[in-house]
């Protein structure tokens, strides 16, 4: 598995050209910032295709991908079942302004996996997802407030830009220049894994129900049931952001594996099959205020797109809930071995687990908050990145994103990680904490 490919090293031709010409006329030579790799420094790969569980590079080194475009893809890249529904929808065009049996479909396959859930409305992104649902909560219960917890990450509509995980956190920002002191001034930011005092001016409260835009960091025991129980007394909506963790952690994503119900679900990323995608859900009562039903307006041109749908309906028929079971066995089997590893190295390290889902933390504690999350060591990290991307496996470049091992990762392919990992650990062991 070792390799002379790394992305610290000077980049090869292909891969500096076009990185050269990125950063000419894309901010930052990137769509989205975390890419950027600023936050462990060296070339980003730039990618040509991908293969199941691999990605291939424009110079066409092969990498082992934990990224799996931030959890938008679950059985690997390219899988035929995925590649053929985009081309059968494809050839009957891409998108028409009007109702589709694949959004009607898939909105049913929602429903369907997800207790509670009994309508959506298809969007065409996290960030639209969670936008509209605060909009409807707002509506509904008539009250402003809106409380998020520190180091969750909703998208970057102006009122969730507080407190924000993922590239907010990567970047080591408070939030976003031009977001209007008014439009966050109901945002009350509260620390994860604390169930706050809710009072009768909040509207609802949102929270990732696993949060995985910090690293990951699981709920803990009572917290979910206490965040509902507290909306329930002020009168307030739960608001459960599965963007990440809906059909990903299993069929019924945090919901079905919590055992609490929300009010409001918001999805992404998986439903569209790596297309882009998302929806706000609930149950027909609180979605019947959506307009044309209802007064709380939302609209999208692309919204309910026949190849995002197709896509994401190719996934959700191509697994089930066995799949999700293998999977986590792998995952938790891997989480288990690189904690013996990090420990024989003499490396302080937390590999938190749930479901499908794993990352790092270098530190000596339990991470349970985005306090924490920020304390363990970002240097560690990003030694550990290069180390492995020196070993050909391809990290998330932020302590602050969780890993996506998918459907494609099979024993031999999480064996492979484990191999780099042994190897990593030793030299990171050798890197201070601090910087
Ligand atoms: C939990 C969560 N919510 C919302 C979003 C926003 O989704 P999108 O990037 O599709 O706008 C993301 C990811 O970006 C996310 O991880
Ligand atoms: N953590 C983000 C979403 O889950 C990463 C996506 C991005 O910002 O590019």
């Amino acid at each position: 598995m070792e390799t002379e490919a790394s992305a610290e090293q000077e980049a090869s031709s292909a891969t500096a050209g076009w990185w050269a010409r990125a950063r000419r006329v894309l901010p930052g030579g990137v769509s989205s910032p975390v890419r950027s790799h600023q936050a462990v420094g060296g070339t980003p790969v730039v990618i040509e295709r991908g293969e199941g569980p691999y990605v291939v590079d424009v110079d066409g080194r092969r990498w082992l991908d934990l990224v799996q475009s931030y959890g938008a893809v679950l059985l690997g890249h390219a899988h035929p079942a995925v590649t053929a529904a985009l081309a059968e929808a494809a050839a009957k065009g891409t998108t028409f302004g009007a109702t589709t049996p694949g959004e009607v479909q898939l909105a049913e396959a929602i429903c369907a996996r997800v207790p509670g859930v009994e309508q959506v409305r298809l969007v065409s992104s996290g960030t639209e997802a969670t936008m509209s649902a605060l909009r409807l909560a707002r509506a509904v219960t008539g009250r402003d407030r809106v409380v998020k917890f520190d180091g969750c990450y909703h998208g970057h509509a102006d009122a969730l830009l507080a407190g924000g995980g993922s590239g907010v956190a990567t970047l080591g920002l408070p939030g976003s220049a031009g977001v209007p002191r008014a439009a966050v001034a109901e945002t009350l930011v509260v620390p994860y894994n604390q169930v706050p005092d809710l009072d009768e001016q909040v509207a609802c409260v949102i929270v990732e129900p696993v949060a995985a835009n910090m690293g990951l960091v699981p709920p803990e025991p009572g917290f979910l049931a206490g965040l509902r129980e507290a909306c329930d007394r002020v009168g307030a909506l739960l608001v459960f952001d599965e963007v990440i963790s809906g059909f990903r952690l299993g069929p019924g994503g945090a919901t079905a594996s919590a055992g609490v119900r929300p009010d409001l679900w918001c999805f992404g990323k998986v439903i569209g099959g790596g297309l882009p995608i998302g929806a706000f859900a609930g149950s027909r009562e609180l979605m019947g205020s959506v307009a044309p039903s209802g007064p709380v307006y939302q609209a999208g041109t692309l919204s309910g797109n026949p190849l995002a749908t197709a896509a994401g309906l190719a996934v959700l028929r191509a697994v089930q809930p066995a799949d999700y079971e293998a999977l986590s066995r792998r995952v938790a089997a891997l989480a288990g071995e690189l904690t013996e590893v990090f420990a024989a190295a003499g490396v302080a390290a937390q590999v938190p687990v749930v479901g499908p889902l794993l990352s790092v933390f270098f530190t000596e504690q339990p991470v349970r908050d985005g306090a924490g999350a920020r304390a363990a060591s970002a240097r560690r990290y990003r030694r550990f990145f290069h180390e492995m991307a020196r070993r050909g496996v391809l990290l998330p470049p932020s302590p602050f994103e969780t890993w996506f091992p998918g459907m494609a990762h099979d024993d031999a392919v999480l064996g492979q990680v484990l191999e780099a990992v042994q190897a990593a650990a030793a030299v990171v062991a050798e890197e201070p904490t601090s910087d």
